[in-house]
């Protein structure tokens, strides 16, 4: 079978990732859903059965699942997101997972940019905690289009409508100050498997759609900004073979907006400029391709372009600029320095800044803005100001995620110490 001509390839792709305290149930609650939607291979499955024997569980432990590939990614220390791929008929998934240690913020921020969907899971026994607001406020910035809340344990809670509508009541609260155009509550017992895959006998009173429906469903192609065309370049395609002496060809993911053969294309940071002369998609030339598509484009002139350079379209380019405003999640023990340098790094770019202002913390618990305390440091979120030592072609965040985002990097200890939105 021809990659090209596999269905697979062709479902829609949906991205999610689960946010919650600890132990709310994440890794149960992914386990479920890829042990319900028989998405799990027989031998991984297998191996839990026996690890499950081992420790004396009488049911299969389904946070075992994902903990194994914790213990995985343990080793490999320096990503701290773990990516996990399942497919039902539907659509294609791929969970970011991130442990619920120490740093939430960061993992938040690290798995989310580019989910279409953040799963935030809420103990029915619980309720509410700081988490829930600040994951959901950090799933609004980060402009994740839709946010299901999971109320899960519902089963220590007999299952009862009054904790589902009391917390959702609670959210529905607060989550009129968040800008997130799509919000969802389902009541769950990700041990038991209620309404994660399949419905719930317990629930009668919830008529909404299970978890896996919602994601399956939830519409998310108008999602895609269409009309702001960036294009990083990943690689640089030279066979250098006979039959094609000539080729050279600019492979990457389409980040935003949409090309046409014949489309005048600036290069940043360089400036050069060119139209574009093929766009290829395995054996086929397209006439026009889009996001968030992976190709190949080939331009008319011969130009110097390297990895990390942008291909975007020349009457419609990102702002440059040395200033920036920004939200900030700072993820690092040592404070923001006032006046502090660090490295900042933006799409492939790497310069030098300093942070030339705070302009007020988030209060997560009221959501409110606070200027009277303006130290900055774990777990924060902020608005601040930074001088970059060079100019960066940049968008707003809301415009594209990827060219709208930075890093702040500490340049004694090289610790990410930050992410930021670029407003
Ligand atoms: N009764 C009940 N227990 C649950 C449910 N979901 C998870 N648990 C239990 O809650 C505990 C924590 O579940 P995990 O899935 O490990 O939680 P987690 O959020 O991944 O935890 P961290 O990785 O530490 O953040 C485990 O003992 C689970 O068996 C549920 O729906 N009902």
């Amino acid at each position: 079978m021809s990659e090209k001509n596999s269905g697979y390839l062709d479902m829609e792709l949906l991205r999610f990732t689960t946010a919650g305290s600890v132990d709310d149930g994440k890794s149960t609650l992914i386990g479920r859903l890829l042990y319900d939607s028989k998405a799990i291979f027989e031998d991984q499955m297998e191996a839990i059965e026996k690890a499950s024997e081992r420790i004396g569980n009488e049911e299969v432990n389904l946070a075992l699942l994902t903990d194994g590939l914790r213990a995985e990614r343990e080793q490999g220390i320096t990503i701290d997101v773990a990516y996990r791929y399942f497919a039902t008929p539907k659509r294609k998934f791929i969970i970011a997972d991130t442990p619920g240690h120490i740093q939430y913020t960061r993992n938040m921020v690290t798995g989310a940019s580019t989910a279409n969907v953040a799963i935030i899971l809420v103990d029915a026994r619980h309720g509410v905690l700081e988490q829930t607001m600040r994951h959901s406020y950090i799933a609004s910035l980060l402009q994740i289009p839709h946010v299901i809340f999971c109320i899960n344990k519902m089963d220590l809670m007999d299952y009862a409508e009054e904790t589902f509508e009391k917390i959702k009541g609670d959210i529905d609260g607060f989550s009129s100050k968040l800008s997130v155009k799509d919000i969802r509550f389902v009541p769950i017992s990700a041990l038991n498997g209620d309404n994660v895959v399949d419905r719930s006998t317990k629930m009668d009173w919830y008529q909404g759609p299970t978890l896996l429906h919602l994601l399956e469903n939830i519409h998310i192609g108008s999602d895609i900004n269409h009309s702001d065309f960036r294009f990083p370049v990943q690689y640089v395609i030279r066979p250098q073979s006979a039959e094609f002496p000539d080729y050279r060809g600019y492979g990457g993911r389409i980040a935003s907006g949409a090309v046409k053969v014949g489309d005048p294309i600036t290069v940043l940071p360089s400036g050069f400029t060119s139209k574009v002369k093929t766009i290829d998609f395995f054996e086929d030339s397209l006439k026009e391709a889009f996001a968030p598509q992976s190709v190949t484009i080939t331009l008319e002139d011969e130009i110097d372009i390297s990895r990390g350079d942008m291909l975007v379209k020349s009457d419609n380019l990102p702002n440059t600029t040395q200033d920036l405003e920004l939200m900030i999640c700072w993820f690092n023990e040592r404070n923001l320095v006032p006046r502090g340098k660090y490295v900042i790094k933006h799409t492939s770019a790497d310069a030098r800044c300093m942070v030339t202002g705070v302009q007020y913390k988030m209060d997560i618990n009221s959501l409110e803005k606070n200027t009277d305390d303006l130290t900055v440091g774990m777990n924060d979120i902020a608005k601040v100001n930074l001088r970059v030592t060079k100019p960066l072609h940049v968008d707003s965040y809301q415009v594209n995620r990827f060219t709208g985002s930075i890093i702040l990097v500490d340049e004694g200890t090289n610790e990410t110490v930050a992410a930021g939105m670029i407003l």
